[in-house]
Order: structure tokens, then C-alpha cells, then sequence
């Protein structure tokens, strides 16, 4: 198991350049590809399908390194989706935190 400092708080940085893309889109952005996508969407859609699906493999083949690759890729897609959709990092905390009772 690898030890790091990283932690969750990158999820929010990432959310929040995320965030900023959509206000302020920049040349060769992924983000903005993805954001102003012909499909609209339903192109973070396919993108959150895709990374699923890859997830669920790697774990399949109990490839550690994929998983945690795999799951990089899906976490990303869904910040994404949430900013496509105005829903702040902070009501998916809420939601959690309502469940621990
Ligand atoms: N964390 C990520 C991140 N994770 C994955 N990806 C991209 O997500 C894509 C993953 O899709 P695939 O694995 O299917 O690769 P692909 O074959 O290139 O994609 P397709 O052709 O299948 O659509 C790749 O293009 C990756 O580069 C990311 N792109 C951006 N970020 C973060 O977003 C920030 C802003 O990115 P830009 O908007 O590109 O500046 C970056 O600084 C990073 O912090």
C-alpha cells in the first residue's frame, strides 16, 4: 500500500477548476470539451458509463493499479457531471453526513 499527504481535499481543488472552466473556458481543455460537447450531456454521460465499466474490470482482475487508475477516472467524470449540473461538493457532504446516524 503506497503512503502519501495527498488526500480528498484535491477533489475539491479539481471541483473547483472544474468550476472555473465552465465560467471561463480556455483552448485544449478536456474539461471544456466536455462541457461544451455537441451531446451535450450525454457526453459526460458516456464518459461516466465508460469509467464505470473499466472500474468494474479492473476489479474483475484484481489489478490494484488499475483500480486505483480506473476510479481516478470515474471520481473525475463525476465532478464533472455534478458541476454540469450547478450541484455543489458541499450537498454531497451533507447527503453523507445525513447518513452516518
Ligand atoms: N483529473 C483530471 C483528469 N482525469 C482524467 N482526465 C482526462 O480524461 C480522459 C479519460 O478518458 P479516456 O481514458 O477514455 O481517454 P481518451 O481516450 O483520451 O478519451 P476518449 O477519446 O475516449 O473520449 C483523458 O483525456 C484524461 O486526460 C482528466 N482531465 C483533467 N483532470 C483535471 O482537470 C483539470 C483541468 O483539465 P483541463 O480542462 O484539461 O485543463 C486538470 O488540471 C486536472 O486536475
Amino acid at each position: 500500500m503506497s503512503q502519501s499527504d495527498a488526500d480528498l481535499s484535491v477533489l475539491n481543488e479539481i471541483y473547483d477548476v472544474i468550476q472555473d472552466r465552465k465560467h471561463n473556458p480556455v483552448e485544449k481543455s478536456y474539461v471544456c470539451s466536455l462541457l461544451n460537447h455537441n451531446k451535450g450531456i450525454d457526453k459526460i454521460l458516456e464518459k461516466i458509463g465508460e469509467e464505470s465499466v473499466e472500474t468494474v474490470l479492473a476489479v474483475k482482475n484484481k489489478n490494484r493499479e488499475d483500480i486505483v487508475y480506473e476510479s481516478s477516472d470515474l471520481i473525475f467524470h463525476l465532478l464533472v457531471m455534478l458541476a454540469a449540473n450547478d450541484i455543489q461538493l458541499s450537498e454531497i457532504a451533507d447527503e453523507l453526513e445525513k447518513r452516518r446516524s
